[in-house]
C-alpha cells in the first residue's frame, strides 16, 4: 500500500492573526517530518488543521491509501496524540487503553498490538491496572503513546511525544516511532528537541503575523 499525504496552501488565520499560511505537506510511507519553532509560532495549530480540528482559511490536506486512490481527510486514518493525554482519570491505564482500542477499531483490515503488549513496547507492564491519575507524568505519556500501538492507524501525527520523558524512555519512543515508519507508517511531530526519526524532514515555524494594521498585509503572503 504506497499510501502518502498532500498538503498544500494551507492556511490558517485566528481572530486578525495569520497564524501560518501556505503550509505544504508532502510525505509518502516511511517518511516522517518534525515542526519546530517557539512556543506560539503555530505546530500544534498545524496538526490540528492537517486533521481537520482547526478549519484552514485556505489549503487542503488529504489522505492517499495508493497512488491512483482518491485522496481523503486524513483524521480517519490517523492517531494524534496532543498535549492532552486524553485518558480518564479514575480509570486504569488498561481500561483506558482497552477503550480507545475499541473506540478506535481496526483500519484497513490491520490491527494493533493487544494491551500487554502494548504496555511491554513501552516498559510499562508493571503499571496497567493502576489508575491512570496515580501515575507520573512521564508514565502517564508513555500510555498515552501505547494508545497509537493497541490500535492500527498509518498516520501519527504527535504533538511534542517525549515531553516528560526520561533518556530511556525518549529512546523507546523513537524506536517505536521509526518501526512504524519501518512498517509504512508516516509520522508528523511538532516537538522542541530532536526525535531521531528516520526519513525526516523539517519545517520551522515563523510565528503568527498581524493581519489588520495593513489591509494589503493580508495579500502579500
Ligand atoms: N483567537 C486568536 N487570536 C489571535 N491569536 C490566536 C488566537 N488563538 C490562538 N492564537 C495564537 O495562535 C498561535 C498558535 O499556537 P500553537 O499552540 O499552534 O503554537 P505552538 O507552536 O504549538 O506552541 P508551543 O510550542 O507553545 O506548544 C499562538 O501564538 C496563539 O497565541
Amino acid at each position: 500500500m504506497a499510501l502518502r499525504i498532500e498538503a498544500t496552501g494551507l492556511s490558517v488565520s485566528r481572530g486578525d492573526m495569520l497564524i501560518f499560511s501556505n503550509l505544504a505537506v508532502s510525505l509518502r510511507a516511511g517518511e516522517s517530518m518534525v515542526f519546530t519553532g517557539a512556543n506560539g509560532a503555530g505546530k500544534s495549530t498545524a496538526l490540528r488543521a492537517l486533521l481537520g480540528l482547526v478549519g484552514p482559511t485556505d489549503g487542503t490536506a488529504l489522505f492517499f491509501d495508493s497512488d491512483d486512490a482518491e485522496g481523503r481527510p486524513l483524521a480517519p486514518a490517523a492517531h494524534y496524540l496532543a498535549h492532552q493525554n486524553a485518558m480518564k482519570p479514575e480509570l486504569t491505564a488498561r481500561e483506558n487503553l482497552t477503550f480507545w482500542q475499541k473506540m478506535m477499531g481496526d483500519f484497513a483490515g490491520s490491527t494493533g498490538l493487544d494491551i500487554t503488549e502494548a504496555a511491554e513496547a513501552i516498559g510499562l507492564s508493571g503499571t496497567l491496572d493502576l489508575p491512570f491519575g496515580y501515575l507520573s507524568a512521564g508514565q502517564k505519556r508513555r500510555i498515552a503513546f501505547a494508545r497509537l500501538l493497541v490500535a492500527y492507524r498509518p498516520v501519527w501525527l504527535l504533538d511534542e511525544p517525549t515531553a516528560a520523558l526520561d533518556t530511556a524512555a525518549r529512546k523507546t519512543l523513537t524506536k517505536l516511532m521509526n518501526a512504524h515508519l519501518g512498517e509504512g507508517g508516516i509520522v508528523i511531530a511538532a516537538t522542541h528537541e530532536p526525535l531521531g526519526l528516520a526519513n525526516q524532514q523539517a519545517l520551522e515555524f515563523s510565528g503568527p503575523r498581524h493581519l489588520g494594521a495593513d489591509p494589503f498585509l493580508a495579500e502579500a503572503f
